[in-house]
């Protein structure tokens, strides 16, 4: 597995959190930035990493900004993103079993480092179920084929 991941300058600490994660796990991955503590736009690193998960140079994505919900917004328009806004353990599971997501948005106003953590390794590493779960995210494929 290969993961990409960014912020905007409201998720600087999660994002620094996360990469210590990843190198404990031994996952591979790419920072994307942003670089600075001064006011980014989040759409600006959310819609290049949400791209590049789409277009399979990584199968996973993780993006943090003050609430997530910019972020998980913006990577959402890309086809083919299924990105879940999450915030505890349990949805961090259920939306790898479920939703086969493959982009995690998390807000560092909203939780401290610690639970990111728990989540970020939640989220890695559980699997999709498949199943009747296929079936209902066929139906949103179908659905963004017709209309984007
Ligand atoms: O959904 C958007 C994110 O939470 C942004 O991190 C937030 O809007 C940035 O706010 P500000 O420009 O006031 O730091």
């Amino acid at each position: 597995m290969k993961v990409a991941i960014a912020s905007d300058h409201g998720g600087i600490h999660i994002r620094e959190e996360i990469k210590s994660l990843l190198n404990d796990l031994q996952i591979p991955f790419e920072d994307f930035g942003c670089e600075c503590s001064t006011s980014v736009d989040y759409p600006d690193y959310a819609l290049p990493v949400a791209e590049k998960v789409a277009r399979g140079e990584f199968d996973r994505g993780i993006l943090i900004c003050g609430t997530g919900i910019g972020m998980s917004i913006a990577a959402n328009k890309v086809k083919g993103i299924r990105c879940a806004l999450v915030h505890d353990v349990y949805s961090a599971k259920l939306t790898r079993q479920h939703n086969d997501t493959n982009m995690l948005a998390m807000g560092e106003r909203v939780i401290g480092p610690g639970l990111a953590r728990e989540i970020a390794q939640t989220w890695l590493t559980s699997e999709f179920e498949g199943g009747r779960h296929q079936n209902r995210i066929g139906k949103i494929a179908e659905y963004e084929g017709k209309h984007s």
